[in-house]
């Protein structure tokens, strides 16, 4: 997918990875729309790419993606604004193990309701789209200090795998992928890692593994968020990014007599 004249918009956008995310679609020409809950950061970052890439690249809409009101009005003004939409990056995400329900609202509600949101303005349009919903390693093997959060990136591996294979039986046109990042170096890796509130042991006992495979930093990952973009070859593959190993697709065991009818 060329993505000059590409219209993308991105949750979670004022900072870490998903500023990162959209400053790769403005390189590669596209028009992004920027969500996030953060209203002095995003109006800050709006105002430097408007610098960079001129005031009509770029909408940033304040939103909180656990508000349905606030989510279908900012695709609704994306749509309006640019016509239409053909990549959306569901990032936003928190880790807060205290409050559980919050970054099961944030993380899990937050990336559904944005992907059925984006499903139905995308199956309308012949060239349909791309979502990419931001999962993490978490989604794939256990945190032991964060089983919410743990939940809530392995709901959103299962929840993209499933809408990808009925986009496929739909013919919807529309791809999805979701991306597992391991540690990132941003605020909310620096939020847990300071959080007092983690038990010590097992505390130490990661933080050491982080310093082992080393934090990837959010231009690494966002090369990896743009290939998932671009590949039209991928829908429903699962990527994962870690230092030292790299971006590769992630193999999923299927028990075949399950894929058989009954008899
Ligand atoms: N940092 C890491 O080690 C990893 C992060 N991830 C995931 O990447 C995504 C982005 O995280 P980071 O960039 O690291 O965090 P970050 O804290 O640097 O940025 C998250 C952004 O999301 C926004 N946000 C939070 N709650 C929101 C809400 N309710 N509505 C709208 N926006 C909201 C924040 O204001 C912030 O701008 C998250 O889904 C996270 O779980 C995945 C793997 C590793
Ligand atoms: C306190 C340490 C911690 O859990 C930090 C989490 C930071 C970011 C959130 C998440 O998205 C990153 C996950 C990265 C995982 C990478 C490798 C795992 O296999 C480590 C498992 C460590 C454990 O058993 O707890």
């Amino acid at each position: 997918m060329d993505l000059n004249g590409k219209v993308a918009l991105v949750t979670g956008s004022a900072q870490g990875l998903g500023r990162a995310f959209v400053e790769i679609l403005l390189k590669n020409g596209a028009k992004v729309s920027l969500l996030d809950v953060n209203v002095p950061k995003g109006e800050e970052l709006k105002a430097v790419f408007d610098q960079t890439y001129g005031p009509e690249q770029t909408i940033f809409i304040p939103c909180d993606v656990t508000s349905e009101v606030q989510l279908k009005d900012a695709f609704h003004k994306t749509k309006e604004k640019f016509g239409k939409l053909d990549i959306v990056c569901n990032n936003a995400g928190i880790a807060n193990e205290q409050d559980w329900e919050k970054t099961i609202t944030v993380n899990l509600n937050g990336v559904i309701r944005g992907t059925y949101l984006a499903m139905e303005i995308m199956k309308q349009q012949k060239e349909g789209g791309v979502i990419v919903n931001t999962a993490s390693v978490a989604g794939l093997e256990p945190l032991t200090l964060m089983p919410v959060y743990t939940a809530t990136k392995h709901g959103i591996i299962g929840f993209t795998r499933a809408m990808a294979t009925a986009s496929t039986i739909c013919k919807s046109g529309v791809r999805l992928n979701a991306l597992c990042p391991a540690f990132v170096q941003t605020n909310l890796l620096d939020s847990v890692i300071d959080d007092d509130q983690l038990a010590g042991v097992v505390k130490t006992m990661t933080i050491d593994i982080m310093k082992r495979i080393g934090p990837l930093n959010v231009s690494e990952v966002a090369e990896a968020f743009l290939q998932l973009v671009t590949d039209e070859s991928k829908n429903g593959a699962i990527m994962k990014i870690e230092k030292q190993g790299g971006a590769n697709y992630v193999q999923f065991q299927f028990n075949t007599e399950l894929k058989t009818a009954p008899k």
